[in-house]
Parts: C-alpha cells; structure tokens; sequence
C-alpha cells in the first residue's frame, strides 16, 4: 500500500501541473480565434501532415475561417476563406506585411537584400519599384515577347527528337524556364536541354538544391530557441548555395560590366542603370530565379496534367488555338484572342496552387480581426488551395471546368480573394504579370505541337498527385508523358 501510494501521489502531482499548464495555454489563447487544444510544447505539430494545407482545410470545416494553431512553441493563425483572405490581405495590408522568415534562409548577408524576405522598409520599397516600373511593365514585357517564344520553340525542338519516348515534363519545363529567365536577365542560356550535365548545368542543379533545403522541415521554426544554434546545418547549407549560385552570377556581372556601351535589352542592364550594387542584385536575381522557376513550371506540369485527364478540355483548347492562330506557331501577342486558354490557367492555379499556403505573414502590431485578436509576432497563413477549393464559394469545386471562368470578371491579380494563388495587398507577387503571359505560352505550345498520353498505369498515381503536397516537383514520382509530335507548326 505505502508502495502505491508512494507511486500515486507524483502521478497525480504531474497530472495536475499538465491540466495547471494547458488551462493557463488555454486562458492566453482566449482572444485568438478558436482552434484544436494544443498539447504541451508540440502543441498542434502532429496535426500538420505531409500535406499541412489539405489538414488546414479540414480543420477549418471543424473551427471555422480563421484558426489558432500552436506549433511547437508558435502561435499560427490559418485564414480559409475569401472574407479571412481579405481581412489579412487588404483591410489590414499593412500590419500583416511582416515576413515570417524560416530559419534555414536567415542568412544575414541574403536577407538584408531580399525582396521576398526583408520587412516592407525602404530597400523593398526601391526593388519593388524597380520590378513594377522596370523589370516587369507593360513595355518590358512586351518588348521580351520574343525571347520566351524562341525559348518555346527549343523546347519543341528538343521534345520532337524524344518523340514515342517517357518524358520527365516538368525537368524540361524547367530547364526552358531557367532559359527564359537566363535570357531575360542576362541574355543568355544558362542551361543545355540537349546537354544537362554541361555548360551551366551547376546554376540549375544549385536551384534544386536551394529549393530542396527549403522545402525540408527544420525543428527550429517551430521553436526559434534552437534558431541560433543551426543544429542541422540547414543555414550553413543555403549559406553555401547562395554563395555558389552568386559565384555564377559574377562571372556573369563582371562580364557585363567588361561590355561597357553595348546595351542589351535585359534585367542586368536595368539594374545596373538603377544603380544597384553587386549584393542586391545577386539577391534579387536570385529571388527571380528562386520564386519564379519551379511556382512556374509546376504550374504547367499541373495544367498538362489536368487537360490530359480531361480529353474534353484539351479538345476545346485546340479547336481555339486552330480558329485563332491556325496553322501559324502561337505567340504571345495571340493570348488576348484565347479566352479559354486564359480559363485554363486560372482553373490550374485555382485547383493547384504552387504556394498552397502563400508564403507566411508576421503581424507587425497586436490587431482585432473578425472580433479576434490577432497578437504582434504571430505568424499568418492563407489557405489559398482550401479557398480555391471551397464548394461555398465554387460550383463542383473539384472538377477541373476552365468554363467557369469563361463570363466571369474573377481574376488572379489580388482584387477577388477567391482566387490567390499570387497572394494579394503590397506583398502580392510581382513577377505576375510576367508569369501569367509565360504560362499560357507555354501551354498552348505543348498543347499546339504534341499529343499526350499517360503510360500504362500512371492514371492512378496522376489522381493521387491530387492531394500530394503542394509545390508538385517530386522528382521521386514527377508526370511522365508520352509524346507524339503533332502537325509542325515551326
Ligand atoms: C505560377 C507562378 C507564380 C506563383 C503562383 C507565385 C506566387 C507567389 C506568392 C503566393 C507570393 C506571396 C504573395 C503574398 O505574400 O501575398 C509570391 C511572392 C513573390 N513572387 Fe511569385 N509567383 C509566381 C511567379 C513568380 C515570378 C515569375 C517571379 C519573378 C520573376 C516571382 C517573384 C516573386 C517575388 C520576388 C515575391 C516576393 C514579393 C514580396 O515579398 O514583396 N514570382 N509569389
């Protein structure tokens, strides 16, 4: 008996200081919108998954719009619907403008220079101004046209000796696409599609690398206490990437700087015209590079995707291209007259979005947000899948149906909070008007030179990248295609 009790009376003593710290947890959650009760120090980490923005739907349906979410020792507020959206995007643009920057990218000598990472201060300003009146205006953008359609058709060029043959699409789509920016930046390739593992394959595989550590879990974001020690080496790691990939672009600026007087109509020489020094524009090349590249190519991995599940579709979308460009290669200045294949794009980013839960906001201040309080310091997401997804906002929301799109003002570029995939308010993505004239190009080019189809057996596992994790670059199970050229139309 004295054993037992010996035994008994601890347990309980533990037992009561665990309920003592959950109801003092509980007491401080008391403004934040509601959420699922957190286990001490894990908190909710075991609620995240693989695929933390599909568990995030499912816990919206149970506490609603906008969740609280403790990981590890992070407060995590998770807006769901297009009202959650814009409260955060728009209404409180500003006190929600902080980046929450991962610990693995906290790389001092980066982050002073980014765009994507930095607070909104005077820096973000100048490089913001620089992409919307230099790098990505109406002007530049029209005036680079030809560049991304001559990087389309070496691509089609490249795809028409693998005809018969299982093709990795998204590896292709990406090395054009690292070409295009190579070009846009600094006129020239960077990337050998006939070669991968020659000429400047390394800016390629550095990219792949940068985005793997990226993409792979840190325990110190969940408690920051570990932030400084770098236990795993991730920070040392991009800390080395950055300094290979800036090594490339060196070579590249000192060469361009050799070149005085011969002016190309490319990134470098704006940025070198707006006065920039060296760090900065390694940076923002960089974030170019980074933030552009694999959101864009598994953008059109997933459209090729859908239209080669839905036959119907992709039948309709060369009945246009047929009517509209004929027998001619498509172009961009031709995307104006493809409404349906600008459909077909909205409904990817729709159902598959390349940052499912954008990129993570800080709120700069404490804020009252749908009669919740929002704390300074805590971290935003904004479920821009479980909102492009949601049957209450979208008709059969999981089927792939570009027509919704067709009569309808919905659109892309932050004023419908419906549709996010690009984020909205001062921090939306800038490059988007970039992306969306290379998307459809792209697309339309696949779809105007080749037939596609699955190999046996790749049905299923293309229904299952479904609900995969969002970026879907899984270089372990990417979308393979069989190709048939069609008709040349070069
Ligand atoms: C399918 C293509 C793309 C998608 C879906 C996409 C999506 C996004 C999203 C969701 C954000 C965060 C917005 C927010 O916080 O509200 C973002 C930011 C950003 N994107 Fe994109 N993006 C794409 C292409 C591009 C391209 C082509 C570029 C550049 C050439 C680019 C450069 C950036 C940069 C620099 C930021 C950070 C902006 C800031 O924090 O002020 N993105 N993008």
């Amino acid at each position: 008996m004295e054993v037992l009790s010996a035994a008994l009376v601890p347990s309980i003593f533990f037992f009561l200081i665990i309920f003592f710290i959950l109801r003092v947890k509980d007491s401080r959650r008391k403004d934040l919108p509601p959420g699922p009760r957190p286990f001490p120090i894990i908190g909710n980490l075991l609620q995240l998954g693989d695929k933390p923005h599909a568990e995030f739907a499912k816990l919206a349906q149970k506490y609603g719009e906008l969740f609280t979410l403790k990981l590890g020792s992070q407060t995590v507020v998770v807006a769901s619907s297009p009202a959650a959206a814009e409260e955060i995007l728009k209404t409180h643009d500003r006190i929600f403008s902080g980046r929450y920057v991962f610990q693995s990218i906290r790389v001092k000598e980066h982050i002073e220079n980014s765009l994507v990472w930095s607070e909104c201060n005077e820096n973000w300003r100048l490089l913001r101004k620089v992409c919307r009146i230099e790098l990505f205006s109406p002007k530049m953008i029209e005036s680079q046209a030809y560049i991304r359609e001559v990087k389309a058709l070496d691509m089609v060029r490249f795809l028409r000796k693998k005809e018969g043959q299982v093709v990795k699409i998204v590896e292709v789509v990406f090395g054009t696409l690292v070409n295009i920016f190579g070009n846009l930046v600094f006129s020239k390739d960077v990337f050998d599609l006939e070669n991968p593992s020659g000429g400047s394959a390394e800016l390629k595989e550095h990219l792949w690398k940068l985005m793997d550590i990226g993409n792979s879990t840190n325990p110190a974001d969940y408690f920051p206490i570990m932030g400084k020690f770098d236990l795993f080496g991730q920070r040392r790691q991009v800390a080395k990437v950055l300094e290979e990939i800036y090594d490339v672009w060196g070579v590249m600026l000192m060469e361009r700087r050799r070149m005085k007087g011969k002016k190309e109509n490319d990134f470098v020489n704006v940025l070198l015209d707006a006065g920039l020094d060296d760090q900065k524009i390694n940076a923002l090349l960089m974030e170019i590079f980074g933030a552009g590249t694999e959101t864009s190519s598994s953008t059109i991995e997933w459209a090729i995707t859908e239209l080669t599940k839905n036959p119907r579709v992709m039948s309709k979308l060369r009945s246009e291209l047929i009517d509209a460009v004929g027998e001619k290669t498509v172009k961009e200045s031709d995307i104006p007259h493809l409404p349906y294949l600008q459909a077909i794009v909205k409904e990817t980013l729709r159902l598959h979005p390349a940052t499912p839960l954008l990129l993570p906001r800080r709120a700069l201040e404490t804020c009252k947000v749908m009669n919740y309080t929002i704390p300074k310091e805590c971290q935003i997401m904004v479920n821009a899948w479980a909102i492009g997804r949601d049957p209450k906002t979208w008709d059969d929301p999981l089927t792939f149906k570009p027509e919704r799109f067709i009569n309808s003002n919905v659109d892309y570029k932050g004023n419908d909070f419906e549709l996010i995939p690009f984020g909205g308010g001062r921090r939306i993505c800038p490059g988007l008007p970039l992306a969306s004239q290379f998307l459809s190009l792209i697309v339309a080019t696949l779809v105007q030179n080749f037939d596609w189809s699955l190999p046996q057996g790749m049905n299923t596992h293309v229904l299952s990248m479904d609900e995969k994790f969002g970026l879907t670059l899984q270089r372990d199970q990417p979308l393979l295609i069989i190709l048939k050229a069609r008709n040349s139309t070069m």
